[in-house]
C-alpha cells in the first residue's frame, strides 16, 4: 500500500527497530522524520537514506524524547517542514536498571507525551485530519524476567496506557488509531546491553537466565518488526489491537478476556 503524501515521525529512528521502520515507510513513499538522541548516527543514517530514496523525503531531528520541550519542538518542526502529520511511532526505548528513573522517563513518560503531542497534531478533537499512533512495548510485558524489573514495568505501562487511549479515541471520536506492538528479542544494539553492569546494575547477575531465554525463544530480525508495524499502519480494522511478534508464532495478536462483573 502506498503512503504517498503521508508524513511519519519515528522516535529512536536512527538505529535498530526504528531504523527498519523508517526504511519501510520510505519504501512506501511516506515522508519520514527520524527523532533520535544520537546525532552522529542520525546524520549518518539520513545520508544513507537520502542516497537510497532521494533527498527531501527524510529528515533527522536530534532530540532526547525525555525532554518534553524538545519533543514538542520536534513535532512542531515536522509539521512546519511537511505541512501535516499522519503516523507517529513512539519507539525510542532503553534498558537501564541502574538509572531506573531514566528508564521510566524514556520508555513510559515519553511515550505518553509523544501520544498526547501526536493527538494535538492529528486528532479531530483539535480540528485535525486523523492518523495512527503505534507505541512500542515488548514481550517482556507478558513474560517478565528478573533481569529487568523496571524495563518490564514500563512495557506493561505502555500497553495499559495505549489500550485506555484507544478506547478514549473511540469514545472521543479522535479519528486516530492507536496500537501497541510487542516484539520478542530482536537483533539490535539494545540486546548487547544484557551483560553490561552499567545498564543492568545489580540485576546483571541474572544475565545467564536472560540469555537462556534468548536461546529458547530465538532472536528476530528488525525487518519483521517493521513488517508488523506496516500492517498496523495500513490495516484500518486493527484499532486498539496489541500486536505480538515472536519467533514461534510470527506476527499475531494478544487476546483479552472480556470484562465481567
Ligand atoms: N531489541 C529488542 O530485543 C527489543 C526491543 N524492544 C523495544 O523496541 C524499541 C527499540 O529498541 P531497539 O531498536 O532494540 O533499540 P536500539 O538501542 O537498537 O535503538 C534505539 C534507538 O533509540 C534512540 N534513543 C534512545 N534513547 C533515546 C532518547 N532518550 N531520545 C531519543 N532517542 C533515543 C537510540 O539512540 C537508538 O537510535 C525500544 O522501545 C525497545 O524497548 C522491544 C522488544 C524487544
Ligand atoms: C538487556 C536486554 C535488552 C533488551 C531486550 C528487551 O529486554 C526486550 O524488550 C525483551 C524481550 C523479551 C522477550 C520475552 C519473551 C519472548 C517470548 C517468545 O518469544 C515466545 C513466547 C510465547 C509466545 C506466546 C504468545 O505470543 O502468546
Amino acid at each position: 500500500m502506498s503512503l504517498n503524501g503521508k508524513v511519519a515521525l519515528v522516535t529512536g529512528g536512527a538505529q535498530g527497530i526504528g531504523r527498519a521502520v523508517v526504511q519501510s515507510l520510505l519504501q512506501s513513499s511516506a515522508k519520514v522524520v527520524m527523532v533520535d538522541l544520537n546525532k552522529a548516527l542520525g546524520e549518518e543514517c539520513k545520508a544513507q537514506l537520502d542516497a537510497e530514496f532521494g533527498e527531501g523525503n527524510c529528515t533527522f531531528i536530534e532530540c532526547d524524547v525525555a525532554n518534553g520541550d524538545a519533543l514538542r519542538d520536534a513535532f512542531q518542526s515536522t509539521v512546519g517542514q511537511f505541512g501535516r502529520l499522519d503516523i507517529v511511532i513512539n519507539n525510542a526505548g532503553i534498558t537501564n536498571e541502574k538509572d531506573w528513573e531514566k528508564t521510566i522517563q524514556v520508555n513510559l513518560t515519553s511515550v505518553i507525551k509523544g501520544t498526547y503531542l501526536a493527538l494535538e497534531h492529528m486528532s479531530k478533537e483539535y480540528g485535525k485530519q486523523g492518523g495512527t499512533i503505534i507505541n512500542v512495548s515488548s514481550m517482556a510485558a507478558f513474560l517478565h524476567s528478573p533481569h529487568q524489573p523496571v524495563y518490564t514495568a514500563t512495557k506493561h505501562g505502555v500497553i495499559g496506557f495505549t489500550r485506555a487511549m484507544a478506547d478514549a479515541a473511540i469514545q472521543g471520536d479522535y479519528g486516530v488509531r492507536i496500537n501497541a506492538l510487542c516484539p520478542a528479542f530482536v537483533d539490535t544494539p539494545l540486546l548487547q546491553s544484557v551483560e553490561d553492569e552499567d545498564n543492568m546494575g545489580k540485576f546483571v547477575k541474572f544475565k545467564d537466565d536472560f540469555k537462556r531465554s534468548m536461546t529458547k525463544f530465538g532472536v528476530l530480525q528488525p525487518s519483521l518488526i517493521a513488517e508488523g508495524m506496516m500492517r498496523l499502519i495500513t490495516d484500518t480494522s486493527l484499532h486498539g489491537a496489541v500486536m505480538k511478534i515472536t519467533c514461534s508464532k510470527g506476527i499475531h495478536f494478544h487476546t483479552y478476556e472480556p470484562m465481567s462483573a
